[in-house]
């Protein structure tokens, strides 16, 4: 049997970022380029880009890479899938003997972007699911952010940095809560021409 979960605990994030833009091309390679990504493993391709590393550095990295493209002023959309638990291989293993400091934050720390989410947290091996889930769903509304309710997702509106500070807190506690492998999906939107809620 060849899918069975590794036992590292190497985090993950497969995403893309998709810029409304006629020059989307270079806005996602100068976003990829940017970027301090010295403590991640990560190799992009033509439809995404993974990055592997600490909880940290995944989250900055992803973050960064999505800011550097929103300060375009462009339309820009972000689409990442999160996991811990169930690498299936080692790649990147190494990059677990990072220290936690982050390389990006202090770039982007004092960025102010208003922008509009949805997010999916899928505990899986362990507990409670969907305790876990409400839980975590407060824990952002806890943080500052403004939390709507949805089937299937929740909506998240508030500025970047600290709904991915949010997004980051989330996934460290599901993980803590007892989730042998935890998932958590994340679609986030800046600099888009309809107004908030609406479709125009
Ligand atoms: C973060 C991220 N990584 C990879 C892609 C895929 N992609 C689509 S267009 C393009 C530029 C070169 O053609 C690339 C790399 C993406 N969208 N976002």
């Amino acid at each position: 049997m060849d899918n069975v979960c590794g036992t590292s605990r190497i985090a993950g994030c497969s995403f893309s970022i998709y810029p409304m833009a006629d020059k989307f091309k270079e806005i996602i390679l100068d976003a990829l380029n940017q970027v301090d990504t010295s403590k991640v493993w990560m190799e992009t391709d033509d439809v995404t880009t993974l990055v592997r590393g600490r909880i940290p550095h995944v989250f900055d990295v992803t973050s960064a890479i999505f800011l550097a493209a929103a300060k375009t002023d462009e339309h820009i959309v972000f689409n990442g899938t999160y996991s811990i638990g169930c690498p299936g291989d080692s790649t990147g293993d190494v990059y677990m003997a990072e220290d936690e400091t982050k390389l990006n934050m202090s770039n982007i720390k004092d960025i102010r972007l208003e922008t509009a989410s949805k997010f999916s947290l899928y505990p899986l091996g362990g507990g409670n699911y969907m305790d876990t889930i409400y839980t975590q769903i407060e824990n952002m509304r806890a943080q500052g952010i403004t939390v709507s309710k949805s089937h299937y997702s929740t909506r998240l509106d508030g500025n970047a940095y600290d709904v991915f500070a949010g997004l980051e807190h989330v996934f460290i506690e599901t993980e803590a809560s007892g989730s042998s492998h935890t998932v958590m999906t994340v679609t986030m939107s800046a600099n888009s021409p309809s107004a908030k809620g609406a479709i125009q």
